[in-house]
């Protein structure tokens, strides 16, 4: 058992859209390396979960930890709560990178542009260094030759890849990946997993919201069995997939993907 400090740390979390209750109580801690794929059926809270993590949703309560550091919150008179520090805040999230189902990618930047587009502006890179990074970056994803396109010049596959290479210019802790493949052509899948693969085998700490039932087996080291806003079953990917003890995990691998 690891006695680092975890890279995130999620306690209690809860999320209310109006009277729907969408996370009803999440713990979930990533240690440094892990790759962790999020799973369970529609509307079960997974994209709001990780949403919560780098407060794109503002969580009702709960606590996050990015690297032992607690993400500040202030409490509010109608029960719920905003961020406490803004500054903090936006510290945090260059150590948390997102990547979307559908790339949001600038569309009036080249791809370059884009990778280099938070390095230079938000984290204050040198822009000759950004753009020496960028490339390296855009080699690994195989979209080096793609630099100068503008986003809709090129396949959604490719977005997805510069997406992630973008993601990777931030030098972030934590990647979360929010169903990264399902706004995919089926054809177009599995170039944007294997650069996902890669960066799980480089060691990266992943959070992957996913319906990739191949992903979630052979890449990740845990799974979290999300249902109706609970961790219904969380454990490594052999255990859950081969040996569920929950019977709505076996009803959810008995559905065709
Ligand atoms: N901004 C929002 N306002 C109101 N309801 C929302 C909002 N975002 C999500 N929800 C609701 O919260 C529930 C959980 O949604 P969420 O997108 O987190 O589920 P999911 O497990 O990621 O589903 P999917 O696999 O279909 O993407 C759904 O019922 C959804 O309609």
């Amino acid at each position: 058992m690891s006695t680092a400090t975890p890279a995130l740390k999620v306690e209690g979390m809860h999320k209310n859209f109006g009277d729907h209750e969408v996370l009803k109580g999440i713990d979930m801690t990533a240690n440094t390396g892990d790759v962790i794929s999020i799973i369970g059926s529609s509307g079960s809270g997974k994209s709001t979960f990780l949403r919560c993590i780098n407060l794109l949703e503002t969580p009702d309560s709960g606590h996050v930890y990015v690297h032992g550091e607690l993400i500040k919150m202030r409490a509010l008179a109608d029960g719920g709560q905003e961020p406490a520090d803004k500054k903090q805040l936006q510290r945090i999230r260059t150590k948390l990178a997102m990547v979307f189902q559908s790339f949001n990618l600038w569309s009036h930047l080249t791809i370059l542009q884009n990778v280099i587009e938070a390095p230079v502006h938000v984290l204050g890179v040198p822009r000759k260094q950004a753009i020496e990074r960028a490339d390296a970056l855009l080699h690994k994803v195989g979209m080096y030759e793609r630099r100068d396109y503008y986003p809709g010049h090129i396949s959604g596959g490719q977005q997805q890849r510069a997406a992630i290479a973008r993601a990777l210019a931030i030098e972030p802790e934590v990647m979360l990946f929010d169903e990264p493949t399902s706004a995919l052509d089926p054809e177009l899948v599995g170039e944007v997993l294997k650069v996902m693969t890669d960066l799980a085998e480089e060691g990266r700490t992943m959070l992957v919201v996913t319906h990739e039932m191949g992903f979630a087996k052979g890449v990740s080291n845990k799974v979290m069995f999300l249902h109706q806003g609970i961790v219904e079953e969380s454990g490594n990917p052999k255990e859950v997939f081969e040996n569920p003890k929950s019977e709505r995990m076996k009803q959810f691998l008995q559905r065709d993907f």
